[in-house]
Formats: C-alpha cells, structure tokens, sequence
C-alpha cells in the first residue's frame, strides 16, 4: 500500500520536512508507505489533491512569529473539495546558508517570504544593506549559491546539508520559540481503506463569507459557539477577492464536528451565513510524538 503526497518543493523545504516526519510516523503506526512529489507552490500542492494527481499535501497553515500562511487558506477556500486529516506542528531554526567567505561579502538574501518575515530583525541588524529577494520556497534560490558567491539563502541546516552548503549562521529566526503549524489534507470525499491517522479528532476547520457588512454580522456567528460552551482557537479574516472591504473569516474551534454541540452551533450557523465551507475536523501532533 503506498499513497503520494504533495508538498512544496525543491526537496529540503519544510514542508517536505513535515512530510517526512508524517510518512515516517505513518508507516510505523500502520504499515502504509508514502512516496513524496515535489510541487513549485502550495496552491499547486493543494491543487494537485484536488485534481486526484495526489492522495494528501502537507500545507503550512501558521507560523508562531508571522501567522496565517495566506496561499494556504486563499488555495482551500477557492479549491472547495478539500478536508484535513490530521495537524502537525514542528519547529522552524532557520540557517543563512552561502558560499561566501563571510557575511559582509553578502549582498543578496534569497527566501520565502515566510522564512524572511521571521528573520527580519536578524537580517536588518546583521545584514543591514542586502538585496532581500523572496523565492517560492526556503530551497528554491540553494541552486543559484554555488554560481554567485556574493548570494545567501535563508533554509534550514537539513537543506544545507542536502545541497552540501556551507551554513554561515545558525539560529537566525528573530525568536528561539519559532514553530509552523501544518495540515495534512485529502480530498473531501476522498474514501481511504485504510487509516491515515489514527488519532480522535480533538479539532475542526471551517471557513464563511457573510451575506451583507452590516452592524453584527460577525458578532452573530461568533455568539453561537459563545453560548454553547464552544472554544475557538484562531479567527482570521481574508478578502473575498470580489470587493474591497469583503472578507472570508477561517475558525478553528476546539471541538469535533460529530459532537451534538458543534452540529447544533452548525445548525444554528447558517442562518447568519452567505457561504460555509468545512475543512473537518482532525487530530493534532507535535514532533515530538511524531519522533518517539
Ligand atoms: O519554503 C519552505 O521551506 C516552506 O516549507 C514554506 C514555509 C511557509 O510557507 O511557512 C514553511 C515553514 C516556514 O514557516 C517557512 C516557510
């Protein structure tokens, strides 16, 4: 039994990194093996379950310095077809990783704006005067440094020894604590015969857009959960892309959707809503299980 999963590529991103530790925990809890295909964006990795290419994707979702990853939540709201299975969360130690004699020959950092925004300060106070170039992915620019001595990359140290680089400096995420959340997402009606995760759901997803920008339209939904006891652990809002000022908000609630409360919160929901989307609801790892 073998299943393909799609991330973000080249090989050495972090997302192929939460990849690997998923396969890797798969296979020991259940047997099933995993081969991973590389993708050039996460819309595409999202896309390609969509599109049946892949059975799962691992996503970024949230990172603790920078937040939502927005190609992420624009890609599930737009895709329409997808569920998540399962979340992982997993420690980010960024690396600058170059073939440069030292920091001051630098004059161009490539990454992905991710990884850039939670190395800003770093690179502000020691990197002060560089050409700061986003990349689709942590790994995309590592090809170029070999070339152009006076290139850096911000990746991981597992990249650096993938592409055998030299780390200039190590630890450069302005905050020691740093973390990315990740889903693992199939498709909604996707019918596995086996178990993909074994874990209860301890979380649900879901997305709406409101039918008119009027005094309460948010308070209302948001009351719901309020009166029944219902947790939420994140609220996020993004353009609906129609208008300016229109907004999609993104829950996650602390509950899963088969509980009679969260299925009389739903019930209860539509009547405020102009489009509801569920992504699911699903069980949380962090690495540290994921290694045990
Ligand atoms: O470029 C990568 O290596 C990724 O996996 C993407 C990504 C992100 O989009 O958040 C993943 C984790 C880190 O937070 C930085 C970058």
């Amino acid at each position: 039994m073998s299943l393909s999963i799609a991330h973000l590529g080249p090989p050495g991103t972090y997302a192929e990194q939460a990849a690997v530790l998923y396969v890797n925990w798969l296979t020991k809890t259940t047997g099933i093996e995993a081969t991973l295909c590389p993708y050039p964006s996460i819309a595409q990795s999202l896309q390609a379950v969509a599109a049946g290419k892949t059975q799962l994707a691992v996503v970024p979702v949230e990172n603790s310095i920078e937040g939502s990853v927005t190609m992420t939540m624009d890609a599930l709201w737009q895709l329409d077809s997808l569920q998540i299975q399962l979340a992982l969360v997993m420690p980010i130690v960024h690396s600058l990783i170059s073939g440069a004699s030292g920091l001051d020959k630098i004059e161009k950092v490539y990454s992905h704006p991710q990884a850039l925004a939670q190395c800003q300060n770093w690179l502000g106070q020691s990197l002060p005067n560089v050409q700061i170039i986003p990349s689709n992915s942590t790994t995309e620019a590592l090809q170029l440094l070999n070339q152009d001595l006076t290139a850096a990359a911000i990746a991981s140290s597992r990249a650096a020894q993938l592409y055998n680089l030299p780390i200039l400096a190590q630890g450069i995420n302005d905050y020691p604590e740093n973390c990315t959340r990740f889903w693992v997402v199939s498709q909604h009606q996707a019918q596995f015969e086996y178990h993909i995760n074994n874990l209860n759901p301890t979380h649900s997803s879901l997305a709406f857009s409101l039918p008119a920008n009027m005094p309460g339209a948010l308070i209302k939904p948001l009351q719901v959960f309020a009166e029944l006891g219902i947790n939420l652990s994140r609220i996020e809002s993004r353009p609906t892309k129609r208008s300016l000022g229109e907004y999609v908000f993104f829950l996650d609630i602390e509950t899963d959707i088969q509980q009679p409360k969260m299925q009389s919160a739903l019930a209860d929901l539509i009547e405020y809503l102009e489009i509801l989307k569920i992504f699911g609801s699903y069980g949380v790892l962090s690495v540290n299980t994921l290694e045990s």
